[in-house]
Parts: structure tokens; sequence; C-alpha cells
């Protein structure tokens, strides 16, 4: 049987809303959930494939997107957050019980400073941006997936529509170069 990629690719992609506003995750415990209130829709919002980010159980990627982090709070059990690693660039805040991680939020200079990363399968609500793309996608090899698989696994990806690429998309990959030139002292004009 061909491998789980993630439930909400798997049988094909479901489109957002584009006047949804937002909602509640909660993580997995039978009871005392962390609830995490999001007032914005996601952006960005994609396939990982990388070896940090939460995935569910049996799914070889994570569906992961941003919302700015003024967007985020923390609305109920937040004693049971703890952060994954503290030393990561995205400081994964994952419930102390069952695992999952509730946002991912980055302290340090960064392009994406400011954009808490969450996971909107978290969420009984419907209207959440469908993932755009799959990031990361050879690093399942790094956890075990066996390297004559990939063909399959992108072109799983393809026939849903999801371009597929090993760091992040072209447009996030510019913004992130932009940054660091940036950083470096080079100006752009009309930027
Ligand atoms: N091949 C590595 C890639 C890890 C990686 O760079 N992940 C990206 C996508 S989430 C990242 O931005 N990581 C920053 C972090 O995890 O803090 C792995 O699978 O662990
Ligand atoms: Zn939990
Ligand atoms: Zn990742």
């Amino acid at each position: 049987m061909a491998p789980s990629l993630h439930p909400l690719v798997d049988n094909g992609i479901t489109p957002g809303s584009s006047s949804f506003t937002g909602g509640k995750l909660y993580c997995r415990c039978d009871s005392d959930k962390v609830e995490i209130t999001l007032n914005s829709n996601v952006a960005h919002n994609h396939a990982c494939g990388c070896s940090k980010c939460w995935k569910p159980s049996g799914s070889l990627f994570s569906i992961v997107g941003v919302v700015p982090r003024d967007a985020v709070s923390v609305t109920a059990n937040a004693s049971k957050l703890s952060i994954v690693d503290k030393e990561a660039t995205i400081q994964r805040n994952a419930c102390k019980d069952c695992g999952v991680h509730l946002f991912g939020r980055i302290e340090k200079d960064h392009p994406f400073k400011g954009l808490d990363f969450v996971h909107v399968e978290l969420s009984d609500e419907k209207g959440w941006q469908e993932p755009q793309f799959a990031g990361f996608v050879s690093s399942i090899i790094e956890q075990g997936s066996h390297p004559k698989e990939m063909d399959e696994v992108r072109a799983k990806f393809e026939a849903v529509g999801l371009q597929t690429y090993d760091v992040l998309s072209p447009a996030l990959m510019d913004l992130i170069s932009t940054f660091t030139a940036q950083k470096a002292g080079i100006r752009f004009a009309n930027l």
C-alpha cells in the first residue's frame, strides 16, 4: 500500500475559504486539552517532511502554516505546554501529555520572526487555507523512507496539484535570501 503523506493530502486537497478568519486548535488529550485561539487564517500552509515538525502518526509529512504571533493566544491549559528544543530556530510548544505541537515561535533574528507555525488539523473548523506546496521532501529519507520511494511520494503530491521542493518554495526562499542580503547591507530599489 502506498504510504500516507498526510490525511489532508492523501485524498485530494479541499480548498479553504478566503473569508475565514481563524478558530481554535486543541491538543489530542482526552481531557484538559490545551486550547489555542487563532484570530487569523494561516498563510504559506504546506506539507513539511522535516524531522522536527509534528506529524500525525502514520503520516510521512506534517502540514504547517503561519499566522502573525499577535493572532495567537493560549486560551486553556497553558501549564501543559513545554518547548521541545529551546536551541531550535522554531521553538515548538508541545503538550507534555499527548506530544502534539500547538505552536512554534521564532525569538531570534530571522526572516520569519513574528510568525508562529501551526497545524490546522488540530482545529474542528473548516476554511483554513489549503496546503500550497510540499517542502523538505527529501528529508523523509533521514527518517527512514527508502530513497527508491521518492518518485512515488513526489508523484502523489503532484497528482493533487502540489509542487514539491527539497527546502521551501521559491517564494519563501526568495524572502529568506532577501533578508540575508539586506542584513549584509545590500539595498534593493523599490522593495
Ligand atoms: N533535514 C532536516 C531539515 C530540518 C529543517 O531545516 N527544517 C526546516 C523546516 S521546518 C526549518 O526551518 N527548521 C528550523 C527549526 O526546526 O527550528 C531534518 O529533517 O531535520
Ligand atoms: Zn495534550
Ligand atoms: Zn518542518
